[in-house]
Parts: structure tokens; sequence; C-alpha cells
């Protein structure tokens, strides 16, 4: 599903290298927890799977498509049809409800509206479904998006990650702000959404306790530029 190799990134302007990763292979359907030191590039590694950065050295593939060798424009349609990205801060929008945030997830992929249609269903529909599926209770579903607490945010981030099924979901550190009750309940939602299709799951986060929860896990190790 997905391979790096050689992957040699600097930020501009930096001496060392932020990120050296000689090999990673993930597969499909794989439940990866990625864990380092603050600094050591974790999210810098989820913007270049994105899409959003590009490596001055080696090569990332995902679904067999070499991200370096995609023009931007190509590179936003690859993240629109196959990634689904939950960030900490969530990223919704303010003036949008909960549905039409998670709706969103799908406005700017042709690929995630025909996988939807494949199953029958519009997308206000599965907006509702998975909202539901994650725990946010119906009568939230049309408030505004600022008068939901964090936990209930974050479950419209996820909603919006999932809808149309895309291979892959991001995930950097989305479980910060919550206790570890809430927590352990949304990763076990994360799962089963992912389980449902086979989806695979990058998930950041600082707390290793979780690690044991996930197939597998990486480390970056943060000194003089993080390679594995
Ligand atoms: N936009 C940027 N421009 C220049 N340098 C950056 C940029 N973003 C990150 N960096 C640098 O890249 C390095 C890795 O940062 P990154 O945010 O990927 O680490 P991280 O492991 O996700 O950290 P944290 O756990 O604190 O979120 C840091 O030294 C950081 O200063």
């Amino acid at each position: 599903m997905i391979q790096i190799s050689d992957l040699n990134f600097s930020w501009p302007g930096q001496s060392k290298p932020t990120l050296i990763i000689d090999e990673l292979n993930i597969e499909k359907g794989e439940k990866l927890f990625l864990h380092g030191p603050s600094g050591s590039g974790k999210s810098t590694l989820l913007s270049l799977l994105a899409g959003i950065q590009t490596a001055q050295k080696g090569s990332i593939s995902i679904l067999n498509e070499n991200l370096a060798k995609l023009n931007d424009a190509k590179r936003d349609k690859f993240r629109a049809d196959h990634i689904g990205t939950i960030f900490q801060n969530f990223n919704l929008l303010p003036y949008l409800s909960p549905l039409e945030n998670v709706m969103l997830g799908c406005n700017f992929s042709r690929r995630r509206q025909a996988n939807l249609k494949t199953q029958g269903i519009c997308a206000r529909k599965k907006a509702c479904i998975l909202l539901e599926e994650l725990g946010l209770d119906t009568s939230c579903q049309n408030r505004a998006v600022s008068e939901l607490s964090i936990g209930q945010q974050q479950r419209v981030a996820a909603a919006r990650a999932f809808i149309g099924q895309p291979e892959l979901i991001i995930a950097d550190e989305p479980t910060s702000a919550l206790d570890a009750d809430n927590r352990d309940i949304f990763i076990n939602q994360l799962f089963e959404q992912a389980e449902h299709y086979q989806a695979t799951i990058i998930f950041v986060s600082h707390d290793k306790s979780l690690s044991s929860l996930f197939d597998r896990q990486v480390s970056l190790n943060g000194i003089n530029g993080a390679s594995l």
C-alpha cells in the first residue's frame, strides 16, 4: 500500500535533514502507531505522505503512485481521492454544521462521491450514519461546530476523514485533548470504521501506552535528522 525508500527531507534553511528513512513499507489495512520525541519529524512525515511536501531525495509510493512524479494539481487530487486526515486542531469550518463539515470530505473528490453512489447512499445520509457510528448524538449534528465539545469536534473530523472510503487515514495526535476513557473509546471507533473497509491508519501520538492497540509501532529517533 505504501512504500518509502531512500527518503531524505530537509526543511528550507536547515543544515541537517529533518527526516531520513531508508525503507518503510506499510500494508493495506495496517494500523501503524508513529511516535518519537518532539521535533523528530512525525508531522513532517505525515505531510510528505499527504503530498503536501515533497522530499529532495528518495520516493514515497502510495497505491503504486510515486507522489514525487505527480504535479501539484495531481497530488492535490490524489490526496482528496485517497487520503482522509484528522488533525490535532481538527480544522473544522466554524460556519458550517457538523453534517456539512463531514460532507466536505467528499466535495473535492469525484472518486469518493462515486464510492458513496456505489453504496447507494447520498453524502448527507452517509455523514449522518458516520457521525452516529462515531458517537455524535443526532441532536448535535446541525448545531454550530463552535458549540461542540473537543471530543464532539473530534468525531466530526473523523467522520469527515472516513466519508467516501479513502484508503489511507492519517491522524496527527487526534486524542491529545481527551481523557483516557474517551481516548480509548475514540480509537476503537476509528478502528471499527477502518476495519469495515480495510483502510490503512497512520496514527501519531506521544502517548506510547497506546502503541499496543496497533498492529505495529514505528519510532523516529529525532537526533540529527530523524531516521528509521
Ligand atoms: N514549516 C516548517 N518550516 C521549517 N521547519 C519546520 C517546519 N515544520 C517543521 N519544521 C522543523 O522540522 C522538525 C520536525 O518538526 P515536526 O513538526 O515534523 O516534528 P514532530 O515530531 O511532529 O514534533 P511534535 O511532536 O512536537 O509535534 C523541527 O525541527 C521543526 O522545527
